[in-house]
């Protein structure tokens, strides 16, 4: 897909565009070198990435208030939704956890080369004071049941999560409700016919 094929399921402003045309070469250039997403998946960047990532925007409401995306890796989704935020919900603040130092270099590098905010942790997310996020996001980090200790930590009460999930997500379910209640809505994925996203909120200890 290419950024043409993108604006025809995704309308974003020129400037927005050209900010994700901006990310697309700077993935080119760091990717050789720290492994940012599989070099296979960056020749079909603006979908199984840019398109993946900006779906999970459009399936939440909130406008202002503290996203936290964690496990950024190389900018996904946290960067992108920071990107298209930067123009569609100018009151939404970003914080990308990332573990990984080179990773976490690139993502700061970006973010000041796209003219984006977002405020990039290099840390654990187990290890970090809790954030108080108002939304939390997570692609390809860790099992739902982890990604619930996590939100357990970083979210604010009344805060929401979002996490795209493969072929396993039932299951995943099950076990996660073995250690938490929640409530959650399942959304089909735009971009895997296997995949889907769960919103998640009300999380408690079972
Ligand atoms: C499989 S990658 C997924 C990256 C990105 N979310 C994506 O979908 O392309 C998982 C990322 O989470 C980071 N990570 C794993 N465990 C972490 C932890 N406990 N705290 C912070 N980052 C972590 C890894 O360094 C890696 O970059």
């Amino acid at each position: 897909m290419s950024a043409e094929q993108f604006l025809e399921r995704r309308s974003v402003s020129r400037e927005t565009l050209e900010r994700l045309t901006a990310f697309s070469a700077l993935l080119d250039r760091w990717n050789p070198a720290i492994n940012l997403v599989s070099a296979a998946t960056l020749k079909q960047v603006w979908t199984r990435h840019f398109l993946d990532s900006a779906q999970i925007l459009d399936l939440t409401n909130i406008r202002s208030g503290l996203w936290a995306d964690l496990g950024s890796g190389g900018g996904f989704p946290g960067l992108v939704l920071a990107i298209l935020a930067a123009e569609e919900r100018p009151d939404l603040h970003f914080t990308l956890v990332e573990s990984d130092q080179r990773k976490a270099a690139f993502l700061t590098t970006a973010a000041r080369s796209l003219a984006v905010s977002a405020r990039v942790l290099s840390d654990r997310i187990e290890h970090l004071p809790g954030l108080g996020a108002n939304m939390l996001s997570a692609r390809a980090l860790a099992p739902l049941d982890t990604l619930l200790d996590y939100a357990d930590l970083h979210l604010a009460p009344a805060g929401r999560a979002v996490f795209p999930k493969g072929a396993r997500y039932r299951q995943e379910i099950e076990q996660a409700l073995e250690k938490w209640r929640f409530s959650y809505e399942m959304h089909a994925s735009l971009t895997d016919p296997d995949a889907v996203i769960l919103t998640v909120g009300e999380i408690s200890r079972a």
